[in-house]
């Protein structure tokens, strides 16, 4: 013998019931099936309850509504020639749903008793309708009317079965008939007093293992609209994956924390009697689905899925008042059992200094005053403080069987969570060590539950949530590298790199649900909306995504002093902005601080040479041991691509006009050839080196005529016409020497320096041609011979790839 339960979705309408009819008589085994009311119908009879109780009159045209919906039903599944004794029994049906509501809103109030009667007639009329299209296809079959067999107390809304009665029922009926389909109306009941009783929410799968084990049945299958249980909710999860076979004990645990394909009184009587409850799909009937029974074998995974509830509250008792007195927590929880609050999580410090439970929100405040009122003497004398409340909670919870024993399991969860900013409010783990629980805010569930499902089970996969602002020579360059790279990414480090937003000085295209279309974004940035710090910065951090990263593509003060937003946040942060790590030492070590507590990286490693691996290089040779004694370098791209080209030929401003448009310039070409890119760059390496230098630190000669700073960009290159004879003056002075003019940074015993220099042919940097750029690191261990890092410094192609590199370090 099969037992089969369908929900509100299988049997929603008359191309859904057929599959259904199609599933059960697939083949010729012995089988039972329970139905649950047509999808919505149950609710919309708890509202025509609740409007007649209320003096609403609208309830008729509720009625008058959900009759048309059950006739439109049978007029689409049965031939008209049968049609008629199904549509008289519908409108009987809703005549006496008429007299009990005429009834309910003359006393203007709804009995417990007068609610089941209602509500139970949306699973009578759907299991008549589809036993009256059965009979119209020749099916044989018997209709079971549940009433009958199910015997329960008067405890109306949610009835507690009397099994030694009700099993006797099933038993006698099922040996007394002799055909081999039956179809049963799911959820309602009967008290002894004859009242009809139901048996709660999901209680049509209650009905179903309830007779599945009163008649030791081969399994029990319940069909829905997913093809089994998940590894996470598929709403908030996109990989969810379906658990092929899973423990009763974990299934409850699952179904407990909101996996709500099963109701989780169902898998008792089940699992007492060790039947194998398959979850299947009728919409997909030929998925595996899931299984769940006894024991689970399964390869690899410890975890076996992630849930969560919503709607949460957080009550605290604290006080000294508590410890060494026995029977505190006995009077905790006898108040709110005697309220009937169900307690969801408990976990009381092992100072019992405190004890802390999570209640469903609708109980919260209740639950505060039964306590508060439980321990008025301790709070009046102020050995306890009043509960505290907290609302807008969610618990996730990880489940498994084979969590038990395996150490690590809780760290990798709790530091999945903690680097992408969940802050955890309470935590719970029973010693039974299936289930490790954590109440977080509502707002992080969906990061979360990702998190925690890409930490579990998506190990060789892992996503990054990508938002770039500055999208001029590097910032474009970097989206085009990104877009043409996304596929290997994804299969050769299987990185899911996603580009959620596009911003630059004015607008900001951000993706609503998924990643960006980087086909056209060009377009669509400039079709998005107007948006600025600090608003953007706000959305950014509010679209709260796991494993979030923040480049700064831009030149842009106020983006740069943002960083420390992004990263008490844990989201990480990448930059070839190079105003930060530049800007006032505190604000430099605030964010490397940041970035250490809240696990978010910080690399800038494109501040110093671009592409080059400039600051790379730095760390790893302090990282293992070695000190820096003195650093040489030619650190600007533009400076060395104008003295290398500027020989008189063409003025000094056409050649560095020339750099702007090669894209080797800051957006202002002024901080270049003032020498601050410079200044900025040692700043940074020197900083890196461990010195808390600032930038007025720093000694600087100027070659430029102190009047080319003044006015706009504009006045700027006229200044540099203006003043040609000078430049040409000292290009001259160097190269009758045999020189060649680099601008030089050095940086040595915690002092910096930059300047102009005249470099001879035997020189380190004299060879240095184009836009590159050179570092010497002289170190204890390179004492002699430096270590020397040298190429292209400048350029939006090669900053784009060292940001983007910086970005594929940031991953998890
Ligand atoms: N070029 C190179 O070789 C190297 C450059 N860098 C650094 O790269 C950064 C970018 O340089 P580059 O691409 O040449 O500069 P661009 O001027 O070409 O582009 C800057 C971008 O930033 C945007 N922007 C400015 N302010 C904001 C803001 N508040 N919010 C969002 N976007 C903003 C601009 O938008 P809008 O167009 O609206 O103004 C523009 O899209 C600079 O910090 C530079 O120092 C680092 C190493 C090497
Ligand atoms: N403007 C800079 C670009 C790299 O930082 C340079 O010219 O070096």
């Amino acid at each position: 013998m099969q037992v089969l339960k369908f929900g509100g979705t299988s049997v929603a309408n008359a191309e859904n019931i057929r599959k259904v009819v199609n599933i059960v008589t697939a083949d010729p085994q012995k089988k039972l099936f329970v139905v649950s009311a047509l999808s919505g119908v149950t609710d919309k009879l708890i509202e025509i309850g609740n409007l007649a109780a209320g003096k609403d009159p609208s309830y008729t045209e509720k009625i008058s509504a959900l009759s048309e919906q059950h006739l439109e039903a049978v007029k689409t599944l049965l031939p008209v020639t049968t049609q008629s004794a199904s549509l008289s029994l519908v409108m009987q049906t809703f005549n006496e749903l008429e007299d009990i509501a005429e009834g309910v809103f003359r006393l203007q109030e709804i009995s417990a008793a007068s609610k089941d009667k209602i509500i139970g007639f949306g699973e009578l009329l759907s299991s008549k309708i589809i036993s009256a299209y059965m009979h119209s296809l020749n099916i044989d079959h018997a209709w079971i009317d549940s009433r009958d067999l199910l015997l329960t107390d008067n405890n109306h809304g949610k009835a507690n079965i009397l099994f030694e009665e009700t099993n006797q029922r099933i038993i006698d009926y099922f040996n007394a008939s002799d055909k081999n389909l039956f179809i049963a109306p799911g959820f309602i009941a009967r008290a002894e007093t004859g009242t009809v009783t139901t048996l709660g929410r999901g209680g049509s799968d209650y009905t179903a293992a309830v007779i599945a084990a009163a008649l030791h049945a081969d399994a029990l299958q319940i069909w829905t609209d997913v093809s089994g249980m998940m590894t996470a909710d598929p709403r908030l999860v996109n990989n969810a994956k379906v658990i092929p076979v899973i423990s009763y004990k974990e299934a409850m645990e699952l179904t407990h924390f909101g996996a709500k394909v099963v109701y989780p009184p169902t898998i008792q009587p089940a699992m007492a009697r060790e039947i194998p409850i398959w979850v299947k799909n009728t919409f997909a009937p030929g998925d595996a689905g899931t299984v769940i029974q006894h024991v689970a074998p399964r390869e690899g995974e410890v975890v076996t899925g992630i849930s969560s509830i919503s709607d949460i509250s957080l009550l605290s008792l604290e006080g000294s008042g508590m410890v060494g007195i026995p029977g505190s927590s006995k009077t905790f929880f006898t108040a709110l059992a005697e309220a009937k609050i169900n307690v969801v999580l408990i976990t009381q410090s092992s100072s019992e200094h405190s004890i802390c439970v999570a209640v469903n929100a609708a109980d919260g405040t209740r639950a505060a005053t039964v306590v508060n009122k439980a321990f008025a003497y301790e709070i009046d004398s102020q050995k306890l403080d009043p509960v505290k409340e907290e609302h807008n909670l969610s618990i996730v919870a990880l489940v498994g069987d084979k969590m038990k024993r395996h150490p690590g399991i809780a760290g990798k969860m709790f530091s999945a969570l903690g680097r992408n900013g969940i802050n955890i409010r309470a935590i719970a783990q029973g010693s039974s060590e299936k289930n490790i629980s954590a109440v977080i805010s509502t707002a992080d569930v969906k990061k979360a539950v990702n998190t925690l499902h890409e930490r579990f089970f998506e190990r060789a996969r892992k996503q990054l949530n990508v938002f770039i602002l500055g999208v001029g020579n590097v910032g474009s360059k970097l989206i085009e590298q990104i877009r043409e790279q996304q596929d290997f990414l994804l299969k050769n480090l299987n990185l899911q790199l996603r580009i959620i937003g596009i911003a630059n000085s004015r607008q900001a295209l951000l993706a609503e649900d998924d990643e960006l279309d980087l086909s056209n974004w060009q377009q669509h940035l400039k079709d998005s909306e107007e948006i600025q710090l600090p608003m953007l910065a706000k959305k950014i951090v509010n679209k709260n995504l796991r494993n979030t990263v923040v480049v700064d593509v831009t030149a842009d003060e106020a983006i740069a002093r943002s960083y420390h937003v992004f990263l008490s946040r844990s989201i990480s942060v990448v930059a070839c902005n190079k105003i930060a790590c530049s800007s006032d030492y505190a604000y430099y070590r605030r964010l490397k601080e940041l970035s250490a507590d809240f696990n978010a990286s910080f690399y800038f490693e494109t501040n110093v040479g671009a592409g080059l691996p400039v600051i790379g290089t730095l760390n790893d040779l302090l990282r293992s041991g070695d000190e820096i004694v003195k650093i040489e370098a030619v650190l600007s791209g533009t400076l060395n691509f104008v003295f290398n080209n500027y020989d008189g030929k063409e003025t000094f401003a056409e050649v560095v006009k020339r750099a702007q448009a090669e894209g080797y310039t800051e957006p202002d070409p002024r901080l270049d050839l003032g020498g601050t890119d410079v200044m900025r760059k040692i700043l940074i390496l020197a900083r890196e080196a461990g010195y808390a230098l600032e930038m007025d630190d720093i000694a600087a000669t100027q070659f430029l005529p102190q009047d080319c700073f003044s006015g706009s960009v504009e006045d700027f290159y006229a200044c540099l016409e203006k003043n040609e004879a000078h430049f040409k003056k000292l290009y001259d002075s160097a190269h009758d020497k045999g020189c060649k003019l680099k601008y030089v940074a050095a940086f040595e015993q915690g002092r910096a320096m930059v300047g102009l220099q005249e470099i001879p042919a035997d020189a380190d940097f004299y060879h240095l041609y184009g836009k590159d750029n050179i570092v010497l690191y002289y170190t204890k261990r390179y004492a002699q011979q430096p270590l020397v890092i040298k190429g292209a410094g400048a350029g939006g192609d090669v900053t784009a790839s060292g940001v983007f590199a910086d970005i594929i370090k940031a991953a998890p």
